[in-house]
């Protein structure tokens, strides 16, 4: 569903990513973990198409949505509107479909999205990329700055919409923990070159993998 193959991207003279080379296949949930400035946005704002290759190629199967980072809602619009916008490209108008699985947002629709937490912040931006009926999903670090329950309700909707809809996910997370739990596989990206890749059982395992992002042995 997602193949990338040796995969370059600069910022002028600066390469953020240098040969990357990764696939993700239909019905598969598979994690990029990456500490800061490893190239992760990167390759989330070129797998959506708003960043251009300077050499290696992308190549998507199906229609793919992005949660970015940092949400990036239009916080003076309401929950519903911000919702309708998700929805521009397929012509999805109906959102009852995210209210199903987010129950949550249907009491939201009607609040502007500014005032709300970053949990249901991330709930919206999580429906609005749902809307556009995808494919794939990129999400590019559900977990920032929400308290771990919340993460957690999250990544439950994430992995049904997996299991249940065969939905494919790409996550990419900084926190290991949470990749591991919910992706069976997993690639480590370190200032734009791959590092490490397998199942995730055998990277939590791995020395290098628990001390730069399990702070220690996973016991
Ligand atoms: N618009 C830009 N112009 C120049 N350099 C950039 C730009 N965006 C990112 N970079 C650089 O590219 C590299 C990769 O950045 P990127 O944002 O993809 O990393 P990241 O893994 O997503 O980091 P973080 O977890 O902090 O978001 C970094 O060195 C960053 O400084």
């Amino acid at each position: 569903m997602i193949d990338v193959k040796d995969l370059v991207v600069s910022y002028g003279t600066a390469t953020a990513l240098d040969h990357l080379t990764l696939t993700v296949a239909r019905g598969e949930m598979v994690a990029l973990l990456g500490p800061n400035g490893a190239g992760k946005s990167t390759l989330a704002g070129t797998l959506a198409g708003l960043l251009k290759p300077a050499s290696g190629t992308v190549s998507i199967g199906g229609r793919l949505a992005l949660i970015p980072e940092g949400r990036q809602l239009f916080p003076d619009l309401s929950v519903a509107d911000n919702l309708a916008l998700g929805g521009w490209r397929s012509g999805e108008r109906d959102p009852a479909f995210v209210f199903d699985f987010l129950p949550r947002l249907a009491e939201l629709a009607g609040r502007r999205a500014g005032v709300l937490s970053g949990g249901e912040q991330q709930m919206v931006a999580f429906g609005r990329a749902m809307m556009s009926r995808p494919d794939a999903l990129v999400v590019d670090e559900l977990s920032l700055g929400l308290a771990p329950n919340v993460t957690a309700d999250l990544a439950g909707h994430l992995a049904e919409l997996n299991r249940e809809r065969g939905l494919t996910v790409l996550l990419i997370e900084q926190n290991a923990r949470l990749a591991f739990d919910l992706c069976r596989r997993a690639y480590v990206l370190e200032s734009g070159r791959l590092v490490t890749e397998g199942e995730s059982a055998e990277l939590a395992d791995d020395p290098r993998v628990a001390s730069a992002y399990l702070g220690g042995a996973i016991t």
